[in-house]
Parts: structure tokens; sequence; C-alpha cells
């Protein structure tokens, strides 16, 4: 999906926000477990529910890989699902030397070979340039690099000084050479929304992936004071807020519910920015 679509998409549903499908088979209502795949079976009735409220869908390919090949199926199944007008983002966390780069671009771009063509990955950017280019062969596919990450160890490396600014800030500017924002989004926890401000300098137009409101408490309204820019340049994810609202037979209604007050929230915000 182009930067366009994706904006206009933000435009029409008047949303920025990317549904998380962290599906755990222990925590699904039980009811679906006489499904031949609970797990689709959940997150098809969740993008049902969901689809008009959001521009992206995030599965974590953690909770799919943990099953082995029915999750892989699960996961295969989930892609195929999402609708093509909205963007499929693969929550990978990536990262490798060129060669076996390719490979993983494969996994998850090349839908011929493998059965998945999703529109984004997350890459880590520890490995540099070679790790991270691979990705970019795929035309029209995104790569979204970590750069300040939600959890409380980003506090470890991602603050260190470098010769650039903080390591967080170096991965930005350097990463920022290697692709232009058409390609290239940027990972930033919704907890650290101080730090949007500087961010903002050396990233203006691209769209940052903000993880951690919801389950993980960072605020919506901190994250777009600082973060949001006249083409929007957010998609905000809330996973667990979402899909475990409720744990019966309404879990789709209520994580419709919940999606749904995270939209009409995105709107306000999009309208104070002047973006709609
Ligand atoms: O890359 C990510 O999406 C990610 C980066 C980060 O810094 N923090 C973070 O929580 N995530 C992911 O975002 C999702 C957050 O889920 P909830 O906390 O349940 O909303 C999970 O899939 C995490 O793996």
């Amino acid at each position: 999906m182009s930067r366009s679509s994706l904006i206009a998409q933000i435009k029409e549903k008047k949303s920025f926000l990317c549904v998380g499908l962290d599906t755990d088979i222990t925590k699904i209502p039980e009811f679906l477990k006489e499904y031949p795949d609970p797990v689709f079976e959940f997150n098809k009735r969740i993008i049902d529910a969901t689809a008009d409220l959001c521009v992206a869908y995030k599965p974590n390919a953690a909770f799919y890989e943990s099953r082995g090949v029915k999750g892989l199926q699960s996961l295969i199944d989930t892609y195929k699902y999402i609708p093509k007008n909205i963007l499929s983002i693969i929550d990978a966390k990536r990262g490798d030397i060129g060669n076996t780069s390719d490979m993983y671009a494969r996994a998850f771009f090349d839908e011929e070979a493998s059965g998945m063509g999703f529109d984004a990955i997350t890459v880590t950017p520890y490995m540099g340039n070679d790790s991270v280019t691979p990705y970019l062969k795929f035309e029209g596919k995104w790569i979204i690099l970590l750069a300040l990450t939600s959890s409380v160890g980003s506090k470890d490396f991602q603050y260190l000084g470098t010769p650039e600014g903080t390591l967080y800030e170096a991965v930005i500017k350097k990463a920022n050479t290697w692709a232009g924002a058409d390609r290239l989004m940027f990972v930033v926890g919704a907890t650290k929304s101080t730090e949007f401000t500087d961010i903002r300098k050396y990233a203006p137009d691209n769209f940052l992936l903000v993880p951690g409101v919801g389950a993980q408490g960072g605020s919506l309204e901190e994250v777009c004071k600082y973060g949001i820019t006249k083409e929007c340049g957010l998609l905000v994810n809330s996973s667990r807020g979402i899909i475990y609202a409720s744990n019966g037979e309404d879990f789709a209604e209520a994580a419709r519910a919940e999606a749904l007050k995270l939209q009409q929230q995105m709107q306000a915000e999009l309208e104070k920015a002047g973006v709609i």
C-alpha cells in the first residue's frame, strides 16, 4: 500500500488505529475451540468487527510461530482475510545478514513463495544496512524499523550516547539515508511521548508505528500532542486492549466498542491537527 493510499484511508476513516492481532490460543473464548482453527476464527471475527474503524492490522509472528505448523496456517489464513485496502503489518522484528534477510523478506512479502504478502514488516536495526535493505527489493513494501521501543528494557541500549546523538536518534538519521518516508516507518513506543518532539526533528515525514496505548498505559493524547503531523504520520497500535476486551460470546462486539473509543479520540486529534 502506497503512502498516499494510507493517508487517504486515514482521512476517510478518520482513524489511524492499528489493531494488533496478538492472538493467544489460551486467552480466546472457550466456545471458539470447537472450530477447526480457533485462532483464525477469532481473528476473522475481530477483523469483521473492526475493519471500518482501523487502517492497519498487525499480527505478531510470535503468537503464531509458537504453535508450529498450525500457527503458521492461522497466520497465512489471517493474512489472506485482511482486506486488501487495509495496511497489513507482520510484526516479526527480524534482522540478519543480507542473504538471510532476503529469505525473511521472501517469507513475509512474496505471496507466491510463502502464501503471505504483507505490506510491511517490523525490523531490528542492530545489524545495519545489509540486514535492512533486502526488504526494500520488494517494490511497494514497507520497513518499520525499531527506534525507541515501549518496554522497560529500551533504557539498556537505546539512550546510550553516540557521536550522532542517542542510539535511537542515530538509527533514525542513518536509516533515513537508506530509504524515503514512502518506504520507511519507525517504531516509537507510546510510553515515550515526550521524546516525540526530538524524533520529529529527524523524522519529520516518516510514519511512526506507536505501540503501547491500552495495556501498556501510554496516552494517545500525549502521543498526538508531540507526534502528529499535517499528514497524520502516526499509526497507533492496541492489541490486548482491543482483542481481549471480553472473553465471552460478545468478544467481537466488545473489541469493536474499544476500537470505536480509540477511533473517536483519533478523529478529535485529526481535527485538532488540521489533518481532516
Ligand atoms: O514493534 C512493535 O510492534 C512493538 C514495539 C514496541 O516497542 N513495543 C511493543 O509493544 N510492540 C508490539 O506491540 C504490541 C503491543 O501489544 P499491547 O500492549 O497488547 O497493545 C505487541 O505485539 C508488541 O510486541
